[in-house]
């Protein structure tokens, strides 16, 4: 029997807290039971008490002071602690089986860029301990209708796609930032976008300098190939917006238990 996961992912401050804290309300109306799993040695207490918290084995404050670290580098010193320490989670996820886990991850992207500890982490809940997992990348709406950091966001949630490489899905989250009926309309444009179309209407192909102009054109390529720029759209105080969401994840979790689990030697030949 495998379990099912949702690892809540997306830069510093996209909402994640909050809409980890939105899917346990949602949770807890149709009667499914949901937890969260703090992943953050930083974190601040939300609505929500932590079920699973990386602070009862490490805390960033301890690291920090201790070890004489930066924020930064203490943060990766707790993640490389608890890659050296898996079984205080194993032990702690230990009989949550028909349970719906939340992973609220931190937002230092380097933790999927630089150093592989996320990826290892998912590896192992994935490999190890049977996990059907669903990524969800936030980013923030006002932040995204821009479209030069549009294409910088894409690019970012693209990046902890390929390296975690769960399916996913993008959210756009604090929606209700969003004011005045321009930027309404400009959001729509976003939320499912055509990224040549966006290069030509909001003027990136006009980059005076023809190398800037050949490196807009490609980045736009590059998401437009990838074909998973399409955001949905997070009201936190919205349970449809929240149900949505997570009927998506319930069919890619879903989708994914439904198939045949393989041994890793069975996918591969061996000749004889
Ligand atoms: N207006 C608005 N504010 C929001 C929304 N969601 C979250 N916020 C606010 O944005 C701030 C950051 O929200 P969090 O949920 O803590 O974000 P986070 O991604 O968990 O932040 P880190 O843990 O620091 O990475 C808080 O002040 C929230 O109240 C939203 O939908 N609309």
């Amino acid at each position: 029997m495998s379990r099912v996961g949702v690892m809540v992912l997306g830069p510093a401050g996209a909402g994640k807290s909050t809409f980890c804290n939105s899917i346990i309300s949602h949770m807890q109306t149709v009667g499914r039971r949901a937890h969260i799993v703090n992943l953050d040695p930083a974190a601040e207490a939300t609505k929500y008490e932590f079920t699973i918290d990386i602070r009862d084995l490490i805390s960033l404050d301890d690291v920090m002071e201790e070890m004489d670290l930066g924020p930064n580098g203490a943060l990766i010193y707790c993640f490389e602690y608890l890659l050296k320490n898996l079984d205080w989670l194993d032990e702690e996820i230990g009989d949550f089986n028909d349970e719906y886990l939340i992973f609220d991850c931190p937002g230092q992207i380097e933790l999927y860029t630089h150093i592989p500890v996320l990826p290892n982490i998912v590896r192992h809940l994935t490999q190890q301990l049977n996990f059907n997992l669903c990524a969800t990348y936030l980013l923030e709406a006002p932040f995204v209708i821009d479209s030069s950091k549009f294409f910088s966001g894409a690019l970012s949630a693209m990046s902890a796609m390929i390296l975690l490489e769960l399916p996913h899905i993008n959210v756009l989250s604090k929606l209700d930032l969003i004011k005045g009926d321009i930027n309404k309309k400009k959001l729509k444009r976003f939320l499912n976008p055509d990224a040549m179309l966006l290069m030509e209407t909001e003027g990136m192909n006009q980059a005076s300098n023809p190398k800037f102009l050949r490196l807009n054109q490609c980045i736009a390529n590059l998401v437009d190939d990838f074909g998973m720029v399409q955001f949905l759209p997070l009201e936190s105080n919205n349970p449809d917006s929240i149900e949505t969401i997570l009927s998506y994840v319930d069919d890619i979790t879903q989708w994914a238990e439904g198939q045949e689990q393989k041994e890793p030697n069975d996918q591969i030949d061996v000749e004889e």
